[in-house]
């Protein structure tokens, strides 16, 4: 499909490729697919009836670089829901082409799941958010997309999706008033909030400089990751939850002298590790009570 030297290294066939070698290995047939961001990989332990891949194993797919990135596919069940969850993910800054980092996504929706739950590990730039916030994500902004570093640029293929998808709706309103219906139900409304997450290539964290500029922009927490996976997701169809975990603080004067790292980025993925599973768990759960399909 893509042409015109347009070194792009997932076709429709490449795809197919993958999870056909999936679906011939395997009997689970998940309708929910569930991203595991930095030191997030726990949240795959309760799965039932598991079977695991190696990303190694799995034809064209990419392999995880980073420290608390497992690097394994997971399928199995939460209550009774089939679900695949991915221990571990891919970045733009590991040298990875978005359609790479993508890759993954459309795999899922050839497999037949219907809705994603993204999660990631992000810094908070609202001033209200406290180390270990779980936020829902309720909008994005793409900046690496916004310089052309978009992963449905290149020629569009149809079978995925069109060629000019919405993006205002690209997390579902049911699946987050269902996140946040659970959160309050679970007495968590004192440490879950909503919020707008924005996308850098990263690997490095933000100047003082640059955090400001964001929180400007409208962005309540920062990332690396999780934006080309929701728009590929929305794309071809798949319904959206994201949570994101704050786990750091991101400077915003020049007076501060914390220094954020990624050991504590996982040190504070596992402290939250209980409640993100129960919130994340009992979403699965109930997730048949969401009907409504995303469109524009
Ligand atoms: O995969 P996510 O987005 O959770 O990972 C975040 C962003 C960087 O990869 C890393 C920084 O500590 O955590
Ligand atoms: N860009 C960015 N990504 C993160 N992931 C976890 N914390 C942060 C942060 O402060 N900034």
């Amino acid at each position: 499909m893509h042409s015109k030297g347009n070194s792009c290294c997932c076709s429709f066939d490449e795809c197919k490729l993958g999870t056909e070698w999936l679906l011939s290995r395997t009997r689970h047939r998940p309708k929910i697919a569930v991203i595991c961001g930095s030191g997030l990989g726990f949240l795959a332990e309760s799965i039932s009836n598991k079977q695991a891949f190696r990303y190694e194993d799995i034809p064209n797919f990419p392999v995880s670089t980073v420290p608390g990135h497992d690097g394994q596919l997971v399928f199995g069940y939460i209550n009774d829901k089939p679900c695949v969850f991915m221990q571990g993910r891919f970045h733009l800054y590991e040298g990875y082409s978005l359609c790479k980092v993508t890759l993954p996504v459309r795999m899922f929706k050839l497999m037949g799941v219907e809705m994603i739950i993204v999660t990631n590990a992000s810094g908070g730039l609202c001033q209200d958010f406290k180390v270990g916030d779980i936020m829902v994500i309720k909008d994005h902004i793409n900046l690496p997309g916004f310089a052309g570093q978009h992963p449905l640029c290149g020629p569009n293929d149809e079978r995925f999706g069109i060629r000019f998808p919405c993006m205002s709706d690209a997390y579902s309103k049911d699946l987050r008033k269902l996140a946040l219906d659970i959160s309050t139900e679970l007495g968590y409304s004192d440490f879950v909030r909503e919020g707008v997450y924005c996308m850098v290539s990263g690997p490095n964290f933000e100047t003082v400089a640059e955090a400001r500029m964001l929180h400007i922009l409208g962005s309540d927490s920062v990332g690396m990751s999780t934006i080309p996976e929701v728009t590929v997701a929305k794309h071809c169809g798949l319904r959206v939850l994201g949570l994101s975990l704050i786990t750091n603080k991101v400077p915003l004067d020049y007076s501060n002298e914390e220094k954020v790292n990624h050991e504590e980025v996982l040190h504070i993925s596992k402290m939250r590790a209980e409640m993100l599973q129960n919130v994340l768990n009992t979403f699965i759960a109930r997730s048949d009570q969401v009907e409504t399909i995303n469109s524009c």
